[in-house]
């Protein structure tokens, strides 16, 4: 059988940003929502976050998930390049605790929003990728409404 096309794409600007995105991606495993996972770092590879954000709707991507630490500009950069929603998820770090991660993800100069969940929010990304599609999708819708009665149950 042919894989789903990816409608989330998660992006982290490291390998080291991994073990605090599996919460990400298990939850929209648990919600069967298919995704892709990229490592490109706006700093380091420009050129390739450039490519891939700017591409990404045309893949089919509807919301995009991006995780970075320190100077987190990951985010703000992959925002610029596509119309797509972007949901930014700063990483704890080791000096200043991820503070400096959510200041650098959640203070984005006026036109060009970013959502940005707490602190190695990584569920919290997925379940609000999956709510942001159900906007106008009923399948995402109900996968959240399960969800919900699942937590309540
Ligand atoms: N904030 C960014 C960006 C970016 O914003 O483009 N690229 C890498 N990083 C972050 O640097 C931290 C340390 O990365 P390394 O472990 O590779 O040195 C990671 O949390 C990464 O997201």
């Amino acid at each position: 059988m042919a894989e789903a096309t990816p409608v989330v794409g998660i992006i982290m600007g490291s390998e080291s940003d991994m073990p605090a995105m599996e919460p990400c991606m298990a939850q929209l495993d648990a919600m069967g929502v298919p995704y892709e996972v990229k490592v490109a770092s706006a700093h380091r590879k420009p050129a390739v976050v450039h490519e891939w954000a700017e591409t990404a709707a045309d893949r089919g991507i509807k919301v995009i998930v991006a995780a970075a630490g320190k100077a987190a500009h990951l985010g703000g950069v992959v925002a610029a390049f596509t119309p797509l929603p972007v949901i930014a998820v700063p990483m704890k770090t080791s000096d200043l605790g991820g503070l400096d991660s959510l200041l650098s993800m959640v203070q984005m100069p006026s036109g060009v929003p970013v959502a940005c969940v707490a602190i190695n929010g990584a569920k919290n990304a997925a379940i609000l990728a999956v709510q942001m599609m159900g906007t106008n999708d009923p399948a995402m819708l109900q996968k959240v409404a399960d969800l919900k009665a699942e937590m309540a149950s």
